[in-house]
């Protein structure tokens, strides 16, 4: 029996930390396969070494000085192991990659050393073998994973051994060049590995005791999901529940390997569970909500559109064109609203709304920013009448105005676009309307 353990940067951020994964891994001999983020904030006014590894890189850059941004790195992770009396040599790999850096470095190389470098303390630690994520995780040109030759990787790898740390959040393309993930993208590399060892579970052990109902930021102490599907899960991550990144549901989903949420700080609470399908009674309404700021709203208005062909494609080739993704479209008789991300739209701002004018043929062409998205997610909708007229009333009590609404046909989720403004005060009102 195999189970594969992440542990988020929450979970390295400190020596008290690495002991608490220590014992961890100790309670449970299955656990074999480790991987591990970067060390990340310790506290609040702390930083995350993937984050100071951007910085670096951009303040390299732009000709401003690295040094106190390196110094935290060196300071955070020598000091771990120090503390921790381990015997690797991270200072040499650390001293290293700074006359790298003034030398010439690839984006991507520097930002994996985070991993990298943690992943090497917690090996020495658990007394586990260290494997490079870059002789594991492995990317065809065209970004994609190339699961034949990580399968044969893998298989090799565990004839030498039989409990390894590995980093997460990049692998190699197959000239050996460093590729990362998106942020966040260390829970891919842990599903990855779930599926390779056929594990019987993937553990991604954080600092929430779950996948909560809304962001603990936001609503104060929300309850805790129980059970959740992956699609559930993939719609709240996708819309801002940053426990789990939305792309880690799809290398366990296909050998129906079960998600476990849990945290590190209190292990023994039972956490979340995702699965491909969950059979629960029905009193339950909302699985979770969850919401992301910062979008615009382009309104094309044309008359008689309803009776000509083309005009819609002819928008989402502008957009296409211009390299903007669509997150939600609405329709109606002459007119029709596209949702996208502002910081998408920001660069190409006037471009694009004289190109949907000229191509539409549009009367005019609107943009309304500083909108947010909020996901309303639960797969009991479909069985229930009434929810989204509860839900609408809710926002109508506290005077909060929809500037669009969209659900999609498997009625798992219903987006909302409300203003930046009345964000936290959205998401704060449907959840007491269904706690
Ligand atoms: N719905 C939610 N449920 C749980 N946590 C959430 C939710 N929305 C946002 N979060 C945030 O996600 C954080 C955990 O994710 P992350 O910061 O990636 O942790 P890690 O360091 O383990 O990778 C929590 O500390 C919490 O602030
Ligand atoms: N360290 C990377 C990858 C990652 O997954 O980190 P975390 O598990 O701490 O969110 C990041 O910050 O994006």
């Amino acid at each position: 029996m195999v189970k594969v353990a992440k542990f988020g940067g929450s979970s390295v951020a400190s020596p008290s930390q690495f002991e608490k994964v220590k014992q961890i891994i100790e309670s449970d001999p299955a656990r074999k396969i480790v991987v591990t983020s970067a060390s990340g904030k310790e506290s609040h006014e702390d930083h995350k070494i993937t984050d100071l590894l951007y910085l670096c890189f951009e303040h390299k850059r732009y000709g401003m000085p690295v040094d106190p941004l390196f110094d935290m790195i060196k300071e955070k992770l020598l000091g771990i192991e120090k503390s921790l009396e381990l015997s690797t040599n991270i200072k040499q790999e650390i001293d290293l990659l700074y006359t790298q850096i003034y030398d010439h470095i690839d984006c991507d190389y520097l930002v994996s050393r985070g991993e990298y470098l943690t992943a090497q303390l917690l090996a020495d630690y658990l007394g586990y073998t260290f494997v490079d994520a870059k002789n594991l995780i492995f990317f065809s040109y065209d970004g994609s994973l190339d699961y034949s030759k990580m399968a044969l990787a893998f298989s090799s790898i565990m004839e030498e051994t039989s409990c390894i740390v590995v980093p997460g959040f990049y692998g190699a393309y197959p000239d050996g060049k460093i590729k990362t993930m998106s942020r966040g993208g260390s829970d891919i590399t842990g599903s990855i590995l779930a599926n390779l060892s056929d594990a019987t579970c993937y553990e991604n052990w954080t600092d929430v005791s779950g996948i909560l109902k809304a962001d603990p930021s936001i609503v104060h102490q929300p309850h805790q999901i129980d059970l959740i599907t992956y699609e559930e899960l993939r719609e709240l991550s996708y819309m801002g529940a940053s426990v789990l990144h939305e792309e880690a549901i799809y290398p366990v989903k296909d050998k129906n390997i079960p998600i476990y949420i849990l945290n590190t700080n209190e292990p023994t609470n039972p956490g979340t569970i995702i699965l491909n399908k969950v059979t629960q009674e029905r009193s339950q309404e909302i699985t979770g909500i969850a919401g992301k700021n910062d979008f615009s709203i382009i309104t094309v208005i044309k008359e008689h559109m309803s009776n000509e062909f083309g005009t819609i494609r002819k928008a989402l080739e502008v957009l296409e064109e211009n390299r903007i993704q669509i997150e939600h479209i609405s329709t109606s008789i002459d007119t029709f609203s596209l949702v996208i991300d502002s910081s998408q739209l920001r660069p190409r701002y006037y471009d694009v709304i004289y190109q949907l004018k000229e191509k539409c043929g549009a009367n005019e062409v609107t943009v309304a920013n500083d909108i947010s998205l909020i996901a309303v997610v639960s797969r009991f909708m479909k069985h229930k009448t009434g929810m989204s007229g509860r839900l609408f009333d809710a926002l109508g009590e506290q005077q909060i105005n929809i500037s669009m609404i969209s659900q999609t046909s498997n009625e798992t989720t219903i987006i909302l676009a409300v203003t930046n403004k009345d964000y936290e005060r959205t998401i704060q009102a449907i959840y007491n309307e269904f706690e």
